[in-house]
């Protein structure tokens, strides 16, 4: 009896470490300083190979604003402070939202064209989420790392403050987030360059430019 409990005990567990999301789904992470390019390049990618485009960000201030969220504030907080919103919330977000997305692109029977294919935008941004994503959701297949230097970054951001409405794009919060990503997201891209995983572009030039080393960089990947 002990032995058939055990067995059914790992059953369960086995199960409880099973990924979302099987070897079908295509995932790349999508790193960079604040205002490296990352959210603008995403968008040009999803019209030219069909991605869905997840941005962390984006999921987070959504999530800040819905009615009745017991995480409101917390990622208010955050965001203002630059800090990094606890990984259980982010995760969750991105999964749900990969799920939502696949019922929305399986309209027949078989895998079309360009189906399962998640730019993750601004994640993961810490070691413990880049585990526990792949733990639980998907495993990446690459990290498209834009790469440029905080004077460039700064000066983007602040444009983009001009009209973005967000309450980080200022100079208090963007120190701080400079200091976040050094700190804590570096890590992430310097594990990944050990994987191998990581294709490198320097955004410091024009979004066109930039866009077409991604492209041409992310057809070599599908390929
Ligand atoms: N290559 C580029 N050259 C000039 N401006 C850019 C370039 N890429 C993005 N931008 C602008 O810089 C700002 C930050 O870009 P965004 O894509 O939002 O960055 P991120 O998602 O990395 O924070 C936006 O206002 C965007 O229009
Ligand atoms: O996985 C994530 C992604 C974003 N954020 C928070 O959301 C902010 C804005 O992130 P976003 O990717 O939208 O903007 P970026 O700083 O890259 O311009 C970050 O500074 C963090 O506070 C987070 O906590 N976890």
């Amino acid at each position: 009896m002990p032995a058939i409990i055990n067995n059914i005990a790992d059953a369960l567990h086995l199960q409880s470490q099973t990924r979302a999301f099987d070897s079908k789904v295509t995932v790349i992470f999508v790193l960079g300083g604040p205002g490296a390019g990352k959210g603008t390049q995403c968008a040009r990618l999803v019209e030219d190979f069909g991605f869905c485009h997840l941005s962390a960000g984006d999921l987070l201030r959504a999530e800040q604003h819905r009615e009745g969220s017991e995480y409101g504030q917390l990622i208010q907080t955050c965001i203002k402070e630059g800090s990094i919103v606890p990984m259980e919330v982010t995760v969750k977000l991105l999964e749900n939202a990969m799920k939502v997305a696949l019922q929305e692109q399986r309209s027949g029977d078989g895998w079309t064209d360009g189906q399962g294919r998640f730019l993750i935008d601004g994640f993961p941004r810490k070691l413990d989420q880049a585990e526990k994503f792949e733990h639980d959701v998907g495993k990446a297949t690459a990290v498209l790392f834009f790469s440029t230097t905080e004077e460039v970054m700064l000066e983007r951001l602040l444009e983009r403050g001009k009209t973005s409405g967000r309450e980080d794009d200022n100079v208090e919060s963007i120190k701080k987030r400079f200091n976040t990503y050094k700190e804590q997201s570096m890590p992430v891209i310097e594990n990944y360059e050990k994987l191998g995983k990581v294709i490198e572009i320097d955004s410091s030039f024009s979004i066109e430019k930039v866009h077409q080393q991604t492209k041409s960089a992310v057809a070599n990947l599908l390929s």
